[in-house]
Order: structure tokens, then C-alpha cells, then sequence
């Protein structure tokens, strides 16, 4: 019942007539990975014209495919008695993601550029720089970071009233949330702008300041940090530890699986940021446990070992 309510959102959201609810039309999606293959995808099915940019073609090529088989899921679901819409609904969903190996060209034509590339200041900011300076007078930029500051990124553009965060969680076409981030000089048509096409691309949106990890990962950070030091002082079992808290909590995935599954080096990198920031905050301080797995390339999920095994797909 909880899945038909989020593909019935899916559903109403990709007409068109959603889409006119939102001043965005164009949208540029920086980084073609995890993040911004989902975020594509999503605006896509909401009516939106896309260009989605990675610097690798093969990132580019790999994410059209897992659009598709991700959109056809959808339309498995929602067009359940009627294969042809749903065929249709895919196919015009795909015809509107076109694709680009060049940033500053593909922000010429956009409304909305949403950022979702490696989680680095000095990458982010080379970046933004360069599309502040070819992008339109009143393009929004945003960035999808989980770790870093909204306001220490947009530090480099001189669009900062046309700033903000948009942060998404993973699986981006599945998970309902999107945390809207006002930086310090966020305008309120900036912010109002990021709020409507949020809930135009199927999302409910929440509000939050420029805090480290905003609200979601402030909370989920520590949570799964805590776990681990439970399980590296051998206190319960990583098993017993994600069925405490998927039967007792009521958590969907147990929070090693959950580790897992976001990539321990991901962990490891958003903890040692904030422990170096804040050094004197007890819940961010490193763990033995994590570094040893790190170093030994047991990633979690994408590296078919982390906490658990998994077959390498
Ligand atoms: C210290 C580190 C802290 C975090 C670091 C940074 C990260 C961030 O900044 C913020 C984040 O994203 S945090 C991560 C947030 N995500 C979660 O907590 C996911 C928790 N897990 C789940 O919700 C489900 O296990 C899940 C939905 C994943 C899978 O559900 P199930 O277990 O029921 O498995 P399925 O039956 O296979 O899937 C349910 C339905 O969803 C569809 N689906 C699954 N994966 C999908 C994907 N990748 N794309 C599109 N659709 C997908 C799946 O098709 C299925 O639908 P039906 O087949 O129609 O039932
Ligand atoms: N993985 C997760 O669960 C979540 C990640 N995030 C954030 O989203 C962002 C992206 O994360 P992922 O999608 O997981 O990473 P990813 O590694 O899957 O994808 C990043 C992509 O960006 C591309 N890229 C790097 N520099 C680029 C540049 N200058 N121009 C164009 N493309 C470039 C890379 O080729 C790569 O394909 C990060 O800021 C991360 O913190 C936010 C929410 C959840």
C-alpha cells in the first residue's frame, strides 16, 4: 500500500500539467553517478527537459540504462493493466534526458543546475565557478552534497541569492524526502522556486539551515557510527545488531546494512570532514573499525564486502 502511494505520486507527477507548477523547465544534473541518474530520472518522469553531464561517456551511458530499467519498474506499477501506456511512458520519459560531457555548455539553457559530483569542496567550487560565469542571470544553482556546507560551496559564485541545497536521499526514485537547504543568502524566491519544483518532482520537502548532515545525516551519521562502535566492541553481532533495529525500531535496512549499502569509504569520508571540523564532538570521532575495512577496500556493497558479503554485480 506504502509503494502505491509513492508510484501514485510518481504517477500525477509526471504529467505535464505538474510540471507547469514549477517555474523550472530546463534542468542541468551535474554528475551522472548514483545520485544523478536518480535525480534525472525523477525530473524527467515530472515532465522536465533534462540534460544530465558527467565527464566519463561510459558514467553517461551506464546511467541511461539504469534510467530505463528503473522507469520501466515504475511503469510496471503504475500502468500494471495497460503495457502500452506504460511502454509510452518510458519511452517519452527517456526522450526527454539528453546527455552532455561538457558542464559550462549544458548550463547555458538551464533553469535549475542541480550539482551531484564527488563530495569535494575543491572540486565543487572549480565547478560552480566556471558555470557562474556562462550560466543565465536567473539560473538557481544548487548541490546535492550529504556532508558539506551549502554556504562554504556557493562561497565562489556571485549568485549566492540564487544558491541552495537540494538534497536528496538514495534510492533517489524510491526514497519521498528532499531536504531544501537555505544558505545564509538564499532569497525567498530562490527558496519558494526550490520548494515548488521539489514537490513538482514527486518529492515531500522538508526545510532545514546550513547545519552539518542538515537534518537527515546530523541524525544517521551518528546512528550508524554508534552501531559500528556497538559492533567493534563486540557487544552484539553485526546480525543482531541490524535485526535489533529492523525488528524494534522498525528501520527498513539495519544500520551495518545500511552502512553498507551508502559505502563505507562514504562514512568514513563525511565522519573525518566533520571530526576535523568539530574535534571536540565525541559522536564524530574516528573509528579503528572503519578505517581497517576502508583500507582494506571492504567498501560495502559495491565492493562485494563490507560488514557483510555480497555477490558482485
Ligand atoms: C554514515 C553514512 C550516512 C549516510 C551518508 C550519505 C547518504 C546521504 O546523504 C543520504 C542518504 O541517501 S542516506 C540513505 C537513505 N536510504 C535509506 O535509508 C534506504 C533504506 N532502505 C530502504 O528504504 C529499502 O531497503 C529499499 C527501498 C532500498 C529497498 O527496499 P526493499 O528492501 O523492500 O527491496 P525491494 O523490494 O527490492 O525494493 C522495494 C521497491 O523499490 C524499488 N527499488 C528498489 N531499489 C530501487 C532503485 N535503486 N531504483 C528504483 N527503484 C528501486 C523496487 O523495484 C521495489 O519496487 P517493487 O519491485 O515495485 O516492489
Ligand atoms: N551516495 C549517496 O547515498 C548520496 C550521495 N549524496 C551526494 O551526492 C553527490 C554525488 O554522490 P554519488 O552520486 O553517490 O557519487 P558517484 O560517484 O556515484 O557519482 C559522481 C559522478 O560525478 C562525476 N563527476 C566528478 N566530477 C565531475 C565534474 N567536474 N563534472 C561532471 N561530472 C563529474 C563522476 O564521473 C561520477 O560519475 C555527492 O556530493 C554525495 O555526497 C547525497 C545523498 C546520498
Amino acid at each position: 500500500m506504502k509503494k502505491m502511494v509513492q508510484f501514485g505520486v510518481i504517477a500525477r507527477n509526471f504529467s505535464n500539467s505538474s510540471a507547469m507548477q514549477s517555474a523550472i523547465k530546463n534542468i542541468t544534473v551535474i554528475g551522472g553517478g548514483l545520485m544523478g541518474s536518480g535525480i534525472a530520472q525523477v525530473s524527467a518522469q515530472a515532465g522536465q527537459n533534462v540534460t544530465l553531464v558527467d565527464l566519463s561517456p561510459e558514467v553517461l551511458a551506464k546511467s541511461q540504462k539504469s534510467i530505463g530499467a528503473n522507469l520501466g519498474r515504475v511503469a510496471k506499477k503504475v500502468y500494471k493493466d495497460k503495457p502500452q501506456e506504460g511502454e509510452k511512458f518510458v519511452a517519452e520519459s527517456m526522450a526527454r534526458i539528453k546527455t552532455s560531457t561538457d558542464p559550462a555548455a549544458a548550463a547555458k539553457s538551464a533553469d535549475l543546475v542541480v550539482e551531484a559530483i564527488v563530495e569535494n569542496m575543491g572540486v565543487k567550487h572549480k565547478l560552480f565557478q566556471q558555470l557562474d560565469a556562462v550560466a543565465p542571470e536567473h539560473t538557481i544553482f544548487a548541490s546535492n552534497t550529504s556532508s558539506l556546507s551549502i554556504n562554504e560551496i556557493c562561497s565562489v559564485v556571485k549568485r549566492k541569492d540564487r544558491f541552495g541545497g537540494l538534497h536528496f536521499f538514495n534510492p533517489v526514485p524510491v526514497m519521498r524526502l528532499l531536504e531544501v537547504v537555505r544558505g545564509a543568502e538564499t532569497s525567498d524566491a530562490t527558496y519558494k522556486t526550490m520548494m515548488e519544483w521539489g514537490k513538482a518532482v514527486g518529492k515531500t520537502c522538508i526545510t532545514c539551515k546550513d547545519t552539518p548532515g542538515f537534518v537527515v545525516n546530523r541524525l544517521l551519521v551518528p546512528y550508524i557510527c554508534e552501531a559500528i562502535r556497538l559492533y567493534e566492541r563486540g557487544d552484539a553481532s553485526a546480525r543482531d545488531i541490524d535485526t535489533a533495529m529492523k525488528l524494534g525500531a522498525g528501520y527498513p535496512m539495519g544500520p551495518l546494512e545500511l552502512a553498507d549499502y551508502v559505502g563505507l569509504d562514504t562514512n568514513k569520508f563525511i565522519l573525518d570532514g566533520w571530526h576535523n571540523k568539530y574535534p571536540d564532538q565525541p559522536l564524530f570521532k574516528p573509528i579503528p573499525l572503519l578505517n581497517k575495512l576502508v583500507s582494506e577496500g571492504k567498501l560495502g556493497v559495491k565492493a562485494g564486502e563490507g560488514f557483510y558479503k555480497y555477490e558482485k554485480k
